[in-house]
């Protein structure tokens, strides 16, 4: 935990005054200021200036880049690191200014910090050493406040670092006395109190064997304490199987007692929380989910992710780290982020879930492979991708596709789905054909746009669809860069057959700037929805093919057509977990469920501006 240094300088164009603890009292249209003194005669306390705020006063989310002036609710001179600084709360933002700045940075007030109330994690009394007898150096960890010593009060609060890491950063005020100090714990906690988009109690599932199987410790030691940070409340369940989260969402769990959903572990073990929470709702609403047509009611929980899995894909692509501290503050500050979710059918069967790569051939294999090797953790991926790469297979099969008509944007505009994307908020649901104008009902009666299917048959050496970017530590960019979290459509990748050298080509350029996609063996669409019919497709069969193949070369067996066998197939991969079956439907249904993310940032909002306190 370090001390921050954020300033931001939008900030300051709406911080009244940067020395704030003017004697005078301060009139302002939202509050009324009412003169605190908690000893007469004290000097400090005479400058400390009080406002009640008001009911509703903040409620809600407060937007961080608001732009109006924000009522000032408590000012007045504290002490960090040995100097005097004018500290005010509003109900936007803590800002300090230190009284004797040494550091200019042009434009903005010497030695000044803020921190959006929406960023700070929590506040705490903490007891430091005496300013005379050690000036500049104060406890950094939290202590029950011995009323003995100095009165002081620590805030954490979201600091940002590179690569979209944010960390628990924390700066700790002295004052003049404990009433002083109750006084800005207790108008701090207030106005965090006011955030009604944050949890308060979670339920948490930990994946002990996920990844390098560290998860049961990454959330002991890097997540737990944040939580407490924050006050907030949470029961840990360690899963003893496979599938345990998911069948204690879906049957036992009592869900009304949580305000969010949080799983240690990677994709497979998001994957569960996602199935058995989507599940419970269609179950509670009445609604069958064999159904391919059905319309999916959205879950209400928000799902966290800490990163504790191999790939780790759905974390880095919604937050831009697979860090498990950034995830931790992201469930703290109460983020949301809806995504899209694919439900992938055999006929009337619902099959699974998927949110991220749904792959067959390529990936598919690389999957099916790996799983016998767990026990190399997350380097079974790149053994098996080797191996997978150097059998070169091809399968035959017929793809039919809805194409997402009507959507903004298209998988190779280099629109990246960013915090805040246009296009996801573009692209709401498509409206019940109920409430289209006469005209239009009139055009898809015609088989308009949004009804056209298009079929491509052929030999694929992989057929991938990407209902995000499947951004990762291995391909920063993804399998599909321009993807979206939430525009309702996926970007179905077909990379026909090709030579073993162009497919090195294609999977090289998911490394580096490289259009991926700009291969003439390669195609993607963007789509609502697809099929997939292997070649000689017999439902019957499907089973028993799926096992054919043993050992490094054993594929290649199948292709032979000396064999006399059926064409040869590859299995779906979908998110990580294979399906029982290759013959699917898929369809993308919006904003099914929401995660504690915001997607990621471009640009930091409250950019680290740099040293400020200079010593
Ligand atoms: C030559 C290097 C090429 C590197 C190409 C890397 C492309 C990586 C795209 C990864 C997309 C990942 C999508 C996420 C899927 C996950 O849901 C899912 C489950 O995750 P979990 O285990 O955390 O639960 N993960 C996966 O399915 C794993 C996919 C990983 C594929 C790795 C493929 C490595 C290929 C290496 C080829 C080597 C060729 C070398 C030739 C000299
Ligand atoms: N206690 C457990 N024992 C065995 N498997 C488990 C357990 N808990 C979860 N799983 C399963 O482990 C699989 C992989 O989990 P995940 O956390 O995604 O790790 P990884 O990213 O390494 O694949 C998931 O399919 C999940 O269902
Ligand atoms: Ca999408």
């Amino acid at each position: 935990m370090s001390e921050g240094k954020n300033v931001d300088a939008l900030f300051l164009l709406y911080v009244p005054h940067n020395r704030v603890a003017s004697p005078r009292p301060h009139r302002d249209d939202a509050t009324t200021h009412i003169r605190f003194r908690a000893a007469r005669g004290d000097a400090h306390n005479r400058r400390l200036r009080y406002a009640a705020p008001r009911p509703g006063l903040g409620s809600g989310t407060p937007r961080c880049g608001r732009m109006e002036r924000p009522p000032r609710l408590l000012s007045s001179p504290l002490w960090l690191h040995g100097r005097r600084c004018d500290v005010c709360v509003s109900g936007a933002a803590l800002t300090w200014t230190a009284a004797t700045g040494r550091t200019r940075i042009p434009g903005r007030a010497a030695g000044s910090h803020c921190v959006p109330v929406c960023e700070i994690v929590g506040v705490q009394e903490a007891a430091g050493r005496s300013q005379k007898s050690e000036p500049g150096r104060w406890p950094r960890v939290l202590q029950k406040p011995d009323k003995s010593q100095q009165p002081a009060f620590t805030v954490s609060y979201v600091g940002r670092g590179r690569q979209h890491r944010w960390r628990c950063s924390e700066v700790t005020f002295h004052c003049a006395d404990w009433s002083t100090c109750h006084q800005w714990v207790q108008t701090i906690q207030e106005q965090l109190s006011l955030l009604t988009n944050r949890p308060k109690r979670l339920l948490v599932y930990v994946n002990p064997f996920g990844g390098k199987q560290r998860g049961r410790q990454i959330y002991e030691q890097k997540v737990a304490p944040v939580f407490s940070r924050a006050a907030i409340s949470a029961d840990v369940i360690v899963t003893e199987r496979a599938n345990h989260a998911r069948d204690h969402l879906k049957t036992e769990a009592e869900l009304k007692e949580y305000d969010g959903v949080v799983c240690v572990g990677g994709d497979g073990m998001f994957s569960e929380i996602v199935h058995g929470l989507i599940s419970r709702t269609q179950l509670d609403s009445g609604v069958d989910q064999d159904s391919p047509e059905e319309t999916l009611v959205p879950c209400s929980l928000r799902i966290g992710i800490i990163p504790a899995g191999s790939t780790d894909c759905i974390c880095y692509a919604t937050v831009g780290a697979n860090d498990p501290v950034t995830s931790a503050l992201h469930i703290v500050v109460g983020d949301c982020q809806p995504l899209d979710v694919c439900s992938v059918h055999h006929d009337d069967a619902l099959l699974r879930y998927s949110l991220s790569l749904l792959g067959y051939g390529f990936y598919g294999d690389v999957l099916t492979d790996s799983e016998k090797k767990r026990w190399m953790g997350p380097a079974r991926y790149d053994f098996s991708g080797l191996k997978t790469f150097l059998t070169h297979h091809q399968y035959e099969g017929t793809v039919s596709y809805l194409p997402a008509t009507g959507s903004v944007g298209s998988p190779r505009d280099r629109m990246k789905c960013r915090s805040g994307c246009h296009v996801c908020q573009h692209n709401s649901p498509l409206p019940s054909v109920d409430s289209l104008e006469d005209e239009t009902k009139a055009v898809l009666a015609n088989g308009g746009p949004r009804d056209v299917w298009q079929v491509v048959r052929g030999k694929f050496v992989a057929i991938n669809a990407a209902s995000m970017s499947c951004a990762c530590p291995r391909s920063p960019k993804g399998l599909s860069p321009s993807a979206h979290l939430s525009d309702g459509t996926t970007d179905l990748i077909l990379v026909r057959k090709c030579s073993r050298l162009d497919f090195l080509r294609h999977l090289l350029r998911h490394t580096n700037k490289d259009d991926q996609f700009d291969h003439p063996f390669v195609e993607v669409h963007r789509v609502r929805r697809f099929r997939f019919a292997p070649r000689h497709h017999d439902a019957d069969s499907e089973l028993d093919l799926r096992d054919g193949g043993k050992g490094l070369f054993g594929q290649i067996c199948r292709d032979h057509p000396a064999c006399g066998c059926a064409a040869p197939r590859s299995t779906w991969s979908c998110d990580g977990e294979t399906l029982p079956h290759t013959s699917i439907q898929v369809r993308v249904h919006s904003k099914i469920i929401q995660l504690f993310a915001r997607g990621i940032e471009e640009r930091p909002a409250f950019q680290d501006p740099g040293v400020l306190y200079a010593a």
